[in-house]
């Protein structure tokens, strides 16, 4: 275990130093695509600016015979596009898996310096972030790089669920944590097919009226990863590092894809994974505060001054547990505001 004093300090000589604090850059929707794929690819330099975080995949997703063509094309993408606003990330190959070193190796020391977060799938410990975190400060030594590349791990074994806390808190690099229900429902022997979302068996049914057993009764279904995401806010808010709900599989089902996505928002995520380009509106308007909440959290705002004792707005009561929960609201209006002109006009509009 590392002490507290030697938290911060950088594993490898001429790495740079670990941050203090993860900044809070909007990551709304983590957009994946697949670098191999010819006609994703060019895609790619026109969604700079629509997206919060764009992510080449090299992990599930991406055939094995085109693992190779999907590291190189995200070499090439990366050098060859200003990603300004956008943060660019990429999510490598399982640790256990015969193209990691390779990735890693290959994506530090080429395209590092455009490389804000690198996601890291099926983490079961501490470990598997201490060796990532140990490879990255030689890489980056070797690359010369200014900056740390910081490390996001998915929660999708039930290892990594029990050893949740330890994994946030394993290196300053931890940006933060994704759901990952494909692999976890396999991991855990779930009974579900269906890539994240609800099931319509797990449900809980309404007691009987009069002891009559036979009687229509309503049944009402219930969120199968409510615990999951629990545990993933707490854990990350423990660690000042961000939750993600991630992939909704039903590209289709628009509706419920923005439920799943509103649930983990309404729980403390900052954001979804989205798959396909129609997904990427969704977790932008979800992980968005709406214009109603910004106003209201506002309005609480200021009437409690300096923030302390109770007051009565319309009709209830606000203090300084409620000032904070809208000071939640109104600091992430305003980052959100920083990087989305259109949000920020809407906001602006709202009449002090
Ligand atoms: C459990 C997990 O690990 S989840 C994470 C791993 N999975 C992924 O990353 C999946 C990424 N997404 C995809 O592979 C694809 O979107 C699929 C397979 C789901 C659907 O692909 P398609 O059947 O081609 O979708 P569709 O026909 O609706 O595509 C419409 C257009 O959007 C493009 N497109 C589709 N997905 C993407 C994407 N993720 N990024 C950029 N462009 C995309 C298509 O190339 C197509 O372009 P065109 O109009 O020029 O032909
Ligand atoms: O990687 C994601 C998952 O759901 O599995
Ligand atoms: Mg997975």
């Amino acid at each position: 275990m590392r002490t507290a004093k030697d938290f911060f300090t950088p594993l490898a000589v001429g790495a740079p130093a670990p941050l203090r604090e993860i900044p809070a850059r909007p990551s709304r929707a983590i957009h994946f695509f697949d670098p191999s794929n010819a006609k994703m690819a060019a895609k790619i330099p026109d969604m700079v600016g629509t997206v919060d975080v764009l992510l080449g995949n090299l992990e599930d997703a991406v055939k094995a015979e085109n693992k190779e063509a999907a590291r190189h094309g995200l070499v090439e993408i990366a050098t060859n596009t200003d990603f300004g606003p956008t943060q660019l990330w990429t999510r490598v190959n399982a640790l256990d898996s015969p193209w990691v070193l390779d990735d890693l190796t290959t994506l530090v020391t080429e395209i590092g310096h455009k490389l804000d977060v690198i996601m890291v799938p099926k983490v079961q410990g501490a470990e598997d972030i201490h060796y990532v975190d140990r490879l990255l400060a030689q890489l980056e030594a070797k690359a010369k790089l200014e900056r740390p590349i910081l490390v996001h791990a998915i929660l999708e074994t039930a290892r990594g669920v029990a050893n949740i806390e330890e994994i946030c808190g394993a290196s300053p690099r931890m940006h933060g944590l994704s759901l990952g229900p494909a692999d976890l429902a396999a991991d855990r022997r779930m009974k579900t097919t269906r890539v994240g979302g609800g099931h319509p068996g797990y449900l809980v049914r309404q007691d009987p009226t009069g002891g009559d057993i036979d009687a229509d009764r309503p049944t009402y279904q219930q969120d199968l990863w409510h615990y999951t995401i629990a545990r993933m806010v707490d854990a990350c808010a423990m660690h000042g590092i961000y939750a993600h709900y991630g992939p909704f599989g039903d590209i289709a089902d628009v509706v419920a894809c923005e439920d799943q996505f509103r649930n983990a928002y309404l729980l403390g995520c900052v954001g979804a994974w989205s798959l396909h380009p129609k997904q990427i509106a969704i977790a932008k308007k979800v992980f968005s505060p709406s214009v109603e909440d910004v106003e209201h959290a506002r309005r609480v705002v200021a009437a409690m001054g300096d923030g302390t004792g109770a007051v009565m707005l319309d009709g209830k009561m606000e203090d300084d547990a409620s000032t904070k929960q809208c000071l939640v609201m109104v600091e992430l209006a305003e980052r959100l505001a920083a990087v989305d002109p259109e949000l920020k006009a809407q906001y602006d509009a709202i009449e002090a």
